[in-house]
C-alpha cells in the first residue's frame, strides 16, 4: 500500500531524558573526579523487560562510573515483546506474542518517541497515519457477526437513531441519567462498572456488557468490575468533580451550574487535590517533552494512529540490549532470583538460585509485584502489598498464504464484549488483523494475512474447559503447521492441536471465511499461553500504591535501598513503562550524583 505507510524521519535535537543525562552526567562527573578514588557504587536491575532494560539504559547514560547489573530469570531480555519470524509457505511473516504497536499519544507516548530517536530507531519505524483505514475502522462482535463501530459523528447518530448493533441506543437515557445526576464530589476508591453505573443509571449497564466491556478487554484483558475507574480513566473520574458529569464537561462552563473551579473542588476534597496536583505536572512533562522533541516531530505524531518496527516491537528491546551491553552493563540471564536478603550498611544481597550472591547498594525491581513477592519473604506487610491480581492471555497468531489475500474486513480488528459470556466457548477477547493493522513487515505483501486471536482474561477462570485444559500445560508456546485435514505436528500437545482448529473454526465463523478457502491456503500458528501477563489496578490500587511508597520511604525494608518499577504499578502500556521507568531513572541518578543516598521507592509519581 504504497503511500500509506510512513517510514521514519530522522534528525531532530536529542530528547528531554538524553539532554538531562547529559547536565547531570557533566556534574557527577566532575564531583566524582576531586573525590578521593572510591569503590563503584552497585545497582541491580532485576528484570529484563521493557521498564528494567529501560532503567539500565537510562541509569547506565547518567552513571557512567556505577557497576550497573541486569538480573533477567529467562534466557532472552524483552519479556513480554517478544517479535518472530514464522515460515509460513516458504515466506516469513513477522507475529507478535505481546505488544504490535505502539501509539504516540500523549505524554507516554512523547517519553517513548524521545526514547526511540535516542536510540537512533527513527528511521526503523513504520507510522500508520490517523487516515489509516485500520486506524479508522474497529469492529465489535455482536448478534454473532463482526459489525463495524461508528467512525464519524453522522455515522455514531445513524447508529443510535436505527440501533445497529452493538445496540447503542441505550446511549440516550444513559446520557440523560448523567445530566440529571449531580455529582458524587467523595467518591473514591470505585470500580469502572460503579462509576458508569452510577453516572448512567441501569441504561448504562447495557453500553457497559455491549461495547465498554470489549474495549477494556482489548486492553487490560479483563472486566468492568475489576478495574478501577481512578487507574483507569481518571480523566473521567476529575471531569466528574469539575464539571458535575460526563456530559457537562463537553457544555460551556457559565451554563453549567455544577461547574467547579479547582480551588473549589480540592478545598476539602484530597482526592480531588491529588488527581489536579497529578495533571498538572504531567503537563509541565508534556511541555518539556514537546519541547525537546521539536514541533515538527510533535506534529507528526499527532497524525500517527500507531507505530512499530520493520521487525516489530523487538527492535527497540534489542536496541536497548546492545546499547547497554556496549557501555559496560553486565547482563546476568537464565538463573532466576532465589532470595533478597538485607545486609547491614544498608546493602540488599541478592541469592540466585544456581547458587552466586552478590551485594548491591540499591536494587531496582522491574519485576512483576508478584515474583518480587516470592522473593522476598521476610516482610509479611510488604508481601501483602505487593500482591497484584493478573489477567492471563492465550495468544494465537495465525499466518495464512492463500493463492489470493482472504476476505478480511479493512481494519483494526475486532473485539468481543461480555454480553457473548454464554455462548463464547473459545473465550474470545477479541482479534486483530495484524496484516491490515500494521502493514510492510512481510516481504511478500498481499499473499500472506495475519490474525491474532486474543483468548481468556476474565473468560478464563476456574472449570473453563478452554482454560483448564492449557492450564494443565503451563507457560508455553507452541508452533503448528496446519495441514487441510487437521493432521497437525506430532509433537504439540493434542489440546493445543484441539484449541487451534476450534479457534479457526470460530474465526471462519465470525469472518464469513469459506472453510474451502483455507483448505487451499498454507496456515502457521503460535499459540502461546502468557499467564499472568497483563496486571489488573483495581478500585484499591491507587491507595495501596500509596501505602508501598509510604512504607518503602519511611520503615526502610531490606535497607531502604528498594526502588519499584514496571507495569505492575505506574501503568500498563509499553509507553508507560518507558516513562516511568525513565522518569525513576532520573531521580535515582540525581540522588546518585549530589550523594544524598535518599530512598527513591519509584512510586512518588503516584504518592504526591
Ligand atoms: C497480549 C495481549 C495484550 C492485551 N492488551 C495488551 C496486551 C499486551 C496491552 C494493551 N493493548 C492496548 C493497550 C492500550 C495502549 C497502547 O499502548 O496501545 C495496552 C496497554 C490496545 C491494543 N489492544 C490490541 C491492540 C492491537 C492494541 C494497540 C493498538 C490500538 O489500540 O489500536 C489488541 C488486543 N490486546 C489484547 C486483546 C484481548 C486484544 C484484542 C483484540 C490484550
Amino acid at each position: 500500500m504504497p503511500g500509506l505507510l510512513r517510514v521514519g524521519r530522522g534528525g531532530g535535537s536529542s530528547s528531554l531524558f538524553g539532554e538531562g543525562f547529559k547536565l547531570s552526567v557533566r556534574r557527577y562527573a566532575s564531583q566524582s573526579s576531586a573525590a578521593p578514588v572510591k569503590e563503584r557504587r552497585r545497582i541491580a536491575v532485576l528484570g529484563g523487560g521493557i521498564s528494567g532494560l529501560t532503567m539500565a539504559l537510562q541509569l547506565v547514560r547518567r552513571l557512567p562510573t556505577h557497576d550497573i547489573h541486569l538480573y533477567e530469570a529467562k534466557k532472552r531480555v524483552g519479556g513480554w515483546v517478544e517479535s518472530e519470524k514464522i515460515k509460513v509457505g516458504g515466506d516469513l511473516a513477522l507475529v507478535e506474542g505481546g505488544p504490535r504497536s505502539i501509539r504516540p499519544a500523549s505524554l507516554p507516548g512523547l517519553a517513548m518517541m524521545s526514547l526511540v530517536r535516542s536510540l537512533g530507531l527513527e528511521e526503523r519505524m513504520l507510522s500508520i497515519p490517523k487516515t489509516h483505514p485500520s486506524a479508522k475502522n474497529r469492529y465489535i462482535f455482536h448478534s454473532g457477526k463482526v459489525n463495524l463501530l461508528p467512525n464519524s459523528l453522522a455515522s455514531a447518530f445513524l447508529a443510535v437513531l436505527t440501533n445497529r448493533p452493538p445496540r447503542l441506543r441505550s446511549i440516550i437515557p444513559a446520557l440523560v441519567h448523567d445530566f440529571r445526576t449531580p455529582p458524587d464530589l467523595g467518591a473514591g476508591a470505585e470500580s469502572v462498572e460503579d462509576f458508569f453505573r452510577r453516572r448512567l443509571g441501569p441504561a448504562g449497564l447495557k453500553i457497559i456488557d455491549n461495547a465498554m466491556s470489549a474495549v477494556l478487554h482489548g486492553i487490560y484483558a479483563a472486566d468492568t468490575k475489576d478495574l478501577g475507574i481512578r487507574s483507569i480513566f481518571g480523566f473521567l473520574a476529575l471531569a466528574e468533580k469539575r464539571h458535575g458529569g460526563l456530559i457537562r464537561a463537553a457544555m460551556p462552563t457559565r451554563w453549567n451550574r455544577f461547574y467547579r473551579t479547582d480551588e473549589e473542588i480540592s478545598k476539602d476534597n484530597a482526592t480531588a487535590r491529588e488527581m489536579i496536583a497529578k495533571e498538572k505536572q504531567e503537563g509541565i512533562e508534556q511541555l518539556e517533552l514537546e519541547e525537546q522533541l521539536g514541533k515538527a516531530t510533535v506534529n507528526y505524531m499527532k497524525t500517527t494512529s500507531i507505530f512499530s518496527f520493520k521487525e516489530g516491537i523487538q527492535e527497540l528491546t534489542n536496541a536497548i540490549e546492545e546499547d547497554i551491553v556496549q557501555r559496560g552493563v553486565t547482563i546476568h540471564r537464565g538463573d532466576p532470583i532465589k532470595e533478597i536478603r538485607a545486609s547491614p550498611q544498608r546493602l540488599a544481597e541478592i541469592v540466585l538460585q544456581g547458587g552466586d550472591e552478590c551485594k548491591f547498594d540499591r536494587v531496582v525491581s522491574a519485576m512483576p509485584s508478584n515474583d518480587l513477592a516470592a522473593v522476598w519473604k521476610d516482610d509479611p506487610a510488604l508481601v501483602h502489598l505487593l500482591k497484584t491480581d493478573t489477567s492471563t492471555v492465550a495468544v494465537l497468531n495465525l499466518a495464512i498464504r492463500s493463492p489470493n489475500p482472504l476476505r478480511v474486513p479493512d481494519g483494526f480488528g475486532y473485539l468481543v464484549p461480555r454480553a457473548s459470556v454464554d455462548t463464547n466457548t473459545l473465550g474470545l477477547l477479541g482479534v486483530v488483523f495484524d496484516s491490515a493493522a500494521v502493514p510492510g513487515q512481510e516481504s511478500s505483501e498481499g499473499n500472506i494475512t495475519k490474525l491474532t486471536m486474543m483468548l481468556g482474561g476474565p473468560f478464563f477462570r476456574k472449570g473453563f474447559t478452554v482454560f483448564d485444559q492449557l492450564q494443565s500445560l503451563g507457560p508455553g508456546s507452541w508452533g503448528l503447521a496446519l495441514k487441510t485435514k487437521g493432521n497437525d505436528d506430532d509433537d504439540v500437545p493434542q489440546q493445543v492441536q484441539e484449541l487451534t482448529s476450534m479457534a479457526i473454526d470460530t474465526l471462519c465463523q465470525n469472518l464469513g471465511i469459506p472453510k474451502e478457502v483455507l483448505a487451499q491456503s498454507a496456515i502457521k500458528a503460535k499459540l502461546r499461553l502468557q499467564v499472568d501477563c497483563i496486571p489488573r489496578y483495581d478500585r484499591h490500587h491507587l491507595e495501596r500504591m500509596k501505602e508501598l511508597h509510604h512504607v518503602l520511604k519511611h520503615q526502610e525494608p531490606k535497607g531502604g535501598c528498594l526502588t519499584l518499577i514496571g507495569a505492575s504499578y505506574t501503568g500498563i502500556s509499553v509507553n508507560d513503562c518507558v516513562l516511568n521507568a525513565s522518569r525513576t531513572a532520573n531521580l535515582l541518578a540525581d540522588d546518585e550524583g549530589t550523594g544524598a543516598r535518599g530512598i527513591i521507592t519509584g512510586l512518588e509519581h503516584l504518592a504526591q
